[in-house]
């Protein structure tokens, strides 16, 4: 599985500039051989909250369009990143998606937890459910946005649901950039799945400056690509699947667990 993942500096409030910024990338990538590529977490507004509602789709009607049409145009599947979203109801979600190379809507998931940090509870409402595995070319894959990254039960959950890769998608801040590699290395060891994931770079109007490092990490935790922390970039590796069933024999975590002893999970 081939995977690229698209690092770029995302303008807050600046829909329509980030939009063509995505396309030009497409546009500048030769995307023959790919079978994914990967956008990071609210590329589309970035981080301004407090008008987080202008900028929001409503289910993802227009953005979908988009993204459906860069996909066929390009046979590759697009993992989305996040784009804020209002549902059924009141409220802005902070939600992924991704679109096959058909241009179909195949997975849809909003991100269950908040970052405090950014203020996100104070504008944002929190999805309600579970992160489920959906399939890239016939293989089980996941999807998990940025805060997501701090909670292993949901990558063990996802990996015990069969996910082989899970994408990460992220505006993770430059303050915190050790936390970022030592936990996606932490979630490809632990879940022994392929992680990757995708940041932005630059500075936003609320003065957070972003991490960059999107990273592809094996299920050993060898890095196979990383970006650095302060330019555009495009990464790519290919994804051995069969990889995973190596380390999960080697190594066999899945059938050491002692579920009857973990009294508080
Ligand atoms: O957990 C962190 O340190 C950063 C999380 C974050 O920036 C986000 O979820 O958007």
């Amino acid at each position: 599985m081939r995977i690229k993942v698209f690092q770029f500096d995302v303008k807050d409030g600046k829909v329509q500039e980030n939009i063509k910024k995505v396309k030009n990338m497409f546009d500048s990538e030769n995307l023959s051989e790919t079978d994914a590529v990967v956008l990071p977490e609210m590329w589309t507004s970035g981080y301004d909250l407090p008008n987080i509602e202008e900028y929001a789709e409503r289910n993802l009607e227009s953005i979908f369009s988009i993204m459906s049409e860069l996909a066929k145009q390009n046979d590759v599947y697009i993992i989305a990143g996040s784009v804020p979203n209002i549902k059924e109801g009141p409220g802005v979600y902070n939600t992924g998606f991704v679109v096959d190379s058909k241009g179909q809507l195949v997975h849809e998931y909003s991100k269950m937890h908040l970052v405090p940090m950014l203020n996100e509870p104070e504008y944002l409402e929190a999805g309600n459910e579970s992160a489920k595995p959906f399939t890239l070319n016939g293989e089980n894959v996941g999807l998990a946005i940025c805060y997501d990254l701090r909670f292993p039960e949901l990558f063990r959950d996802l990996a015990m649901a069969g996910a082989k890769v899970i994408f990460v998608v992220a505006e993770w801040p430059i303050e915190r950039t050790d936390h970022w590699l030592t936990l996606l290395k932490a979630r490809a060891i632990e879940s022994q799945c392929y992680v990757v994931a995708s940041n932005i770079v630059g500075t936003q109007s609320n003065q957070t400056t972003f991490a960059g490092h999107s990273i592809i990490i094996n299920p050993f935790g060898e890095v196979l690509s990383e970006a650095p922390s302060d330019e555009e970039a495009v990464i790519s590796a290919d994804l051995d699947l069969e990889y995973i069933e190596k380390i999960r024999k080697e190594i066999p975590i899945f059938d050491s667990r002692r579920k009857d002893l973990y009294k508080n999970l």
